[in-house]
């Protein structure tokens, strides 16, 4: 695996490997570094489907506001190093924030749509500073394929929709959430956590796996679901709600209040949480669907 820190010299080394390998595919896997086995599995992921898979990391000032954590945010990139190669990595892109702005940019990529909700509204901005490092991301690296983790879901779906109306000639690849054994989403935040927040963040999952339970009972409406994950959050002490909801997936638009069984077949939802342990911020997601009940839940 080669890493690299410059625009050009990534660029010069894609351009190689595309003349030598004029049908192979290249993948990219996005990230903000501290990687984790949820990272690894995107990479693991791009290594068997494309013939050279880039990682970057990157730690975006652009998508982080005043008062979030960019300064303190981990880095190791010596962890990066191992993790990236271990899953499969060709290439490794860590630019420095003055290569990647040299300075200040004038343009930014605004995603009009999806970003006034859950954490576009919780982190203003936030979602044009995604939408501008990623689209110069996807200009640098100009990949065939991209992984990103469901996870983020409402990123998922903002990059999706920056994509389509943006004509960029790249397939983005969701991929599932990677959690601990207790079913905490892996996250580079968690290392923020105190051991008692550690133990209480398990309530995110154990709220969502609720919802899903209650998804499937008859008579339950959207608006009584969002209040089931309300009144489950409060179970840990410590978990403050940024916010607990329950949108049509991916439009992420409010549904109609009345009960999902009365909703056409395959009617896709997300139910989404965003808590605060003090000052760590996690969240996570489930996608649902009305329609046969999968397995064991009928
Ligand atoms: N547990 C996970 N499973 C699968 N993919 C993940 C997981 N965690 C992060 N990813 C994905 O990895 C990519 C890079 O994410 P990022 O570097 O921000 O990691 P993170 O662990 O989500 O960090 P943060 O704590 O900042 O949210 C994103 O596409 C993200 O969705
Ligand atoms: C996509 C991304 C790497 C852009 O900085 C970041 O938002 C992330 O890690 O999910
Ligand atoms: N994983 C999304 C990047 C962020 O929280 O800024």
């Amino acid at each position: 695996m080669q890493i690299i820190e410059t625009i050009a010299e990534l660029r010069a080394r894609i351009a190689d490997w595309r003349r030598e390998n004029p049908d192979g595919t290249v993948g990219f896997v996005p990230t903000m570094g501290y990687l984790h086995e949820g990272h690894a599995s995107l990479i693991r992921r791009s290594a068997v489907e494309n013939g050279l898979t880039i990682v970057s990391v990157f730690v975006n000032p652009l998508q982080f506001g005043p008062n979030e954590d960019f300064e303190r945010y981990p880095r190791d990139p010596g962890r990066d190093r191992q993790v990236s190669e271990a899953a499969g990595a060709d290439l490794l892109f860590m630019p420095s924030v003055a290569e990647m702005y040299p300075r200040p940019t004038a343009t930014r990529v605004m995603i009009a749509d999806l970003t006034d909700r859950l954490c576009g509204a919780s982190r203003p901005g936030h979602f044009d500073g995604v939408g501008t490092v990623v689209s110069k991301l996807f200009h640098i690296v100009m990949p065939d394929k991209a992984y990103f983790g469901l996870k983020d879901a409402q990123q998922v779906a903002v990059i999706e929709r920056m994509v389509e109306d943006l004509n960029f000639p790249v397939r983005i690849v969701p991929c599932e959430t990677v959690r601990e054994p207790d079913g905490l989403a892996l996250s580079s935040r968690n290392v923020y956590l105190n051991a008692e927040e550690r133990r209480q963040a398990v309530v995110l999952y154990e709220t969502l796996k609720m919802a899903e339970e209650k998804f499937f009972e008859p008579g339950m409406t959207p608006g009584e679901l969002k209040a089931a994950m309300h009144a489950h959050l409060k179970r840990a002490p410590l978990a403050e709600t940024d916010y607990a909801e329950v949108l049509t997936w991916p439009h992420l638009e409010s549904p109609a209040d009345i009960p999902f069984v009365q909703m056409p077949p395959g009617s896709r939802f997300i139910a989404a949480l965003a808590v605060k342990f003090g000052r760590t911020r996690l969240i996570d997601n489930r996608l649902l669907a009305t329609g046969p009940a999968p397995a064991g839940k009928e």
